[in-house]
C-alpha cells in the first residue's frame, strides 16, 4: 500500500485500539478498513492471498462490533440503521432538512401514548416483540439515561429541537432514547453536552440507563470534536434478553432468546443472523458472479457472504458498467465486468488496455490444492537449489544482494512426467510471491503488436506486484529458435520477452524471477537460453522417489502392501516416471472393482470394496509402460552435461 494509505491505515487502526471509539466508529473504520483493502486490491497494491487474509480477519472484526452483546463494544441495532440512513441522507445537502426530528417523532399521537404509559407505568402498548417499546415499559419510574460527557456545538440546543420542557415527557420511554442516539451522533463542539436536568449524574457523570441502572459505559475519556459517543439504552441485546427474561419469570413461560416471548412462532434474530438469511435468500435467486474477488466470500458458520458492507469500491476509479451484458459476457471472454473493475490505477499501467491487464491479471494463480516441498518425490538437488533460489531471497531481499543475487530466470527441463509442473505449483504455494502462470498461448494473438504488448504488459504487472514469479511451462513454445521462416509476430513476441527478460533485474530492487518449463530443451533459442541461467534437470525419479509416490498415493486409499511387496513394486518400476507411477497406482486401485461380479456392481457398498493388493499391482505392470524411452533420456542427459547447472 502506498505510504499516504498506510498512514491513514495505522491512523485509523490506533483510533480503534485506543479504545476510545464509540462501537459505530469502530464498525465505521472497520468498514473503512475493507473498502481500503478492496480498494488495494483492485489497485493491485495487494496480493489476492494478503487481500483475502486481511479482508476475512476484518470481516470477523467487524462482525464482532454488529454482534457484541455488550453496549460498550456492540452495535446490533436495526432501528440504528434506519435512523442512521434518515441521518445520512440528511449529510447529501446541508439545506435539506429531514422530516424525522425528534420534536415531530415525539408529537406523534403514538408517540405520546406511550409517553404516557411509560411515565403512568401503564401497560405496554405494543407487543413484547418490539423491542424498543418493551424495553422502555420496563424501564418506567427510572430516570433518564444521561448521555456522557460528549460535547455538542454550542449554538445547538442539547437534543436538537427538543426544548427542555420536552424532556419530562420523555422521560422513560425508549423511543426517546433511540431519538437520544440520533443527536448524540451530530458533529461535537468542544462544549460539554449538558445532562438531563432531573438525572443525578453531572455532564461528566456516568450514563444511567432506562432501567435505573448505571451504565456501565465509561465518560468518554478524551471528550472533543473528534468524540463521537452514543447511547445504545433500548438497542442492547443483552437488555432485549433481560426483558425476555424476566417475562419469564413473570410467567410467560420461560421465553428467551430465540424464543417468541409471546409463546408464538417467530423467533428473535440478532442482526448477524438476520444478515445470513438475507444473503441466502439473495443468492437463491441470484447466480454467482463467475469469479469473486479475493475475500469477498468470507465463510460464517455453514454459510458463505459476501464481506460485510463491501461491494468494489466503485468511485473516481472505476467506469461505467454497463447493466446490459455485453457479447463477450455472455461468451465468458475477457473484457467483463472484471476488467472494468480491475482498472489499473498504478501509474506504470495506466498505457495498457484493461483488457490486457485483466488478462494478465487472470493468469495469476491462486487456486488449486496446495503444494508442499514433501508432495514432491525425490528431486532433492533440484527442490534444494529452487529454495535458495526463489524461497530465500523472496524472504530475505536484503542478504542476497550483489553476486548473491537470484538470477532473473530458471529452466526446469527434463523427460514428461517428471513434476515440472508440480515443481511450479509447489514455488506458487510456498514463496509467498505473486505466482503468474502464464500459457504461451495466452501471450501470442492473431492482431499483430497485441502478442508483444502481452509480454509487456505481463513484466509491467509483475514490476506492480513484486515479489513476482511468472511460471511459463512449455516455455519453448515460447523461445523456440528463431528462423528465417517463421511469422514475424511470433519473432517479435520472441523478441519482446528476451528483452523484458533482460529488464527484470535491471533493477536491483526487482525482485521478478521467470521460472521456464520444457521437455524439449534443445528448440530454446540460445538468447533465451542464457537468460535463463539457471537450468535445473528434472530425471526420472529414483526408487527412493518412485518408493515415496506409490506410499503416497496408497497412503490414500485402502491397500495392503507389505515393505518387500512395495520394493517389488519399486524394482519392476525402473525408467517410470512421476507420471507413469501415478498412472500405475490408479490401475491397480481399479483391480478391487475387477474383481467384484458385474451383478454386484450396482448394489456393493464402499465399505466392501477389497483392498488394493500386491497382485494389483502386477496386474498393473502389464498394461503401464514407461513413458519415456532409453534413447529420449541419453537426450536430456547429453543436454544436463552440456548446458545443465545440476550435479
Ligand atoms: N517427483 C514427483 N513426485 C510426486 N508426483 C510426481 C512427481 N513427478 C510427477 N508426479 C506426478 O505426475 C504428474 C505429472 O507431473 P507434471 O505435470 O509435473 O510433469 P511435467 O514434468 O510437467 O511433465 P511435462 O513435461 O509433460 O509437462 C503429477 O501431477 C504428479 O501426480
Ligand atoms: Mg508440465
Amino acid at each position: 500500500m502506498s505510504g499516504a494509505h498506510l498512514g491513514e491505515w495505522q491512523r485509523r487502526s490506533f483510533d480503534i485500539s485506543s479504545g476510545t471509539c464509540a462501537p459505530e466508529q469502530t464498525a465505521d473504520a472497520y468498514r473503512a478498513h475493507i473498502l481500503a483493502i478492496q480498494y488495494a486490491w483492485a489497485s493491485s497494491q495487494l496480493s489476492q492471498a494478503g487481500t483475502a487474509s486481511l479482508l476475512r480477519t476484518y470481516s470477523e472484526r467487524y462482525a464482532a462490533v454488529l454482534d457484541s452483546d455488550d453496549p460498550r463494544t456492540g452495535l446490533n441495532n436495526y432501528a440504528e440503521s434506519a435512523l442512521h440512513l434518515a441521518r445520512s441522507q440528511r449529510n447529501h445537502s446541508d439545506k435539506w432538512e429531514s422530516s424525522l426530528t425528534t420534536a415531530n417523532v415525539l408529537e406523534l399521537p403514538c408517540v405520546q401514548k406511550m409517553i404516557q404509559a411509560g411515565t403512568r407505568g401503564g401497560k405496554s402498548l405494543v407487543t413484547p416483540a418490539d423491542v424498543n417499546v418493551t424495553v422502555g415499559q420496563e424501564s418506567r419510574g427510572s430516570s433518564l439515561p444521561v448521555v456522557s460527557s460528549t460535547g455538542l456545538r454550542a449554538a445547538e440546543p442539547p437534543f436538537n429541537h427538543l426544548g427542555p420542557t420536552s424532556w419530562p415527557k420523555a422521560a422513560g420511554n425508549s423511543t426517546f432514547s433511540n431519538l437520544q442516539s440520533i443527536t448524540a451522533e451530530r458533529p461535537r463542539g468542544p462544549e460539554g453536552f449538558p445532562s438531563h436536568p432531573n438525572s443525578s449524574a453531572g455532564p461528566s457523570g456516568s450514563a444511567q440507563s432506562l432501567f435505573g441502572q448505571h451504565s456501565s459505559a465509561p465518560p468518554h475519556p478524551n471528550p472533543g470534536p473528534e468524540a463521537n459517543q452514543s447511547v445504545f439504552f433500548n438497542s442492547n441485546p443483552s437488555k432485549r434478553k433481560t426483558f425476555y427474561n424476566s417475562c419469564g419469570e413473570s410467567g410467560r413461560g420461560g421465553a428467551s432468546r430465540g424464543q417468541d416471548p409471546r409463546g408464538g412462532g417467530t423467533n428473535f434474530k440478532t442482526a448477524r443472523e438476520q444478515f445470513i438469511v438475507d444473503q441466502q435468500k439473495k443468492h437463491s435467486h441470484q447466480p454467482q458472479r463467475a469469479q469473486q474477488p479475493p475475500g469477498m466470500v468470507v465463510a460464517m458458520g455453514n454459510a458463505t457472504k459476501k464481506s460485510l458492507g463491501a461491494n468494489r469500491p466503485r468511485g473516481t476509479f472505476s467506469k461505467f458498467v454497463s447493466p446490459m451484458p455485453r457479447q463477450e459476457d455472455k461468451e465468458g471472454g475477457v473484457g467483463s465486468n472484471n476488467a472494468q473493475e480491475t482498472q489499473p490505477v498504478d501509474e506504470r499501467l495506466k498505457n495498457f488496455e484493461p483488457k490486457i491487464i485483466e488478462l494478465i491479471m487472470s493468469e495469476i494463480m491462486d487456486h488449486g490444492p496446495p503444494v508442499a516441498w514433501d508432495d514432491i518425490a525425490g528431486l532433492e538437488f533440484a527442490k534444494a537449489t529452487i529454495k535458495e533460489i526463489v524461497v530465500w531471497p523472496m524472504l530475505r531481499p536484503d542478504i542476497f544482494t550483489g553476486l548473491r543475487g537470484p538470477p532473473k530466470g530458471i529452466l526446469l527441463f527434463g523427460p514428461p512426467g517428471t513434476g515440472k509442473t508440480l515443481i511450479g505449483k509447489c514455488i506458487a504455494c510456498q514463496s509467498g510471491a505473486t505466482f503468474f502462470s502464464i500459457s504461451a498461448s495466452s501471450l501470442t494473438s492473431k492482431w499483430v503488436g497485441e502478442g508483444e504488448k502481452m509480454v509487456r504488459a505481463l513484466f509491467a504487472i509483475a514490476r506492480c506486484n513484486q515479489p513476482a514469479v511468472i511460471f511459463i511451462d512449455e516455455i519453448d513454445s515460447l523461445l523456440s529458435q528463431r528462423t528465417d521462416g517463421e511469422h514475424e509476430s511470433s519473432r517479435r513476441i520472441k523478441t519482446e520477452f528476451l528483452v523484458q527478460l533482460d529488464g527484470a533485474a535491471t533493477s536491483a530492487d526487482d525482485r521478478i524471477l521467470v521460472v521456464g518449463a520444457t521437455n524439449r530443451p534443445q528448440e530454446i533459442d540460445e538468447a533465451a537460453r542464457r537468460r535463463l541461467a539457471k537450468r535445473l534437470y528434472i530425471p526420472l525419479p529414483e526408487a527412493a522417489a518412485r518408493r515415496q509416490i506409490v506410499s503416497n498415493l496408497m497412503a490414500c486409499e485402502k491397500s495392503q502392501l507389505e515393505e518387500e511387496e512395495l520394493e517389488n513394486v519399486v524394482t519392476g518400476t525402473e525408467g517410470f516416471s512421476g507420471a507413469d507411477m501415478t498412472g500405475l497406482c490408479r490401475e491397480a486401485a481399479l483391480g478391487p472393482i475387477r474383481s467384484i461380479q458385474l451383478s454386484d456392481i450396482a448394489t456393493i457398498t464402499p465399505d466392501q470394496v477389497r483392498h488394493i493388493h500386491h497382485c494389483d499391482f502386477q496386474e498393473a505392470l502389464r498394461i503401464v509402460r514407461p513413458s519415456v524411452s532409453a534413447k529420449d533420456l541419453e537426450l536430456y542427459e547429453e543436454w544436463n552435461k552440456t548446458f545443465g547447472c545440476g550435479r
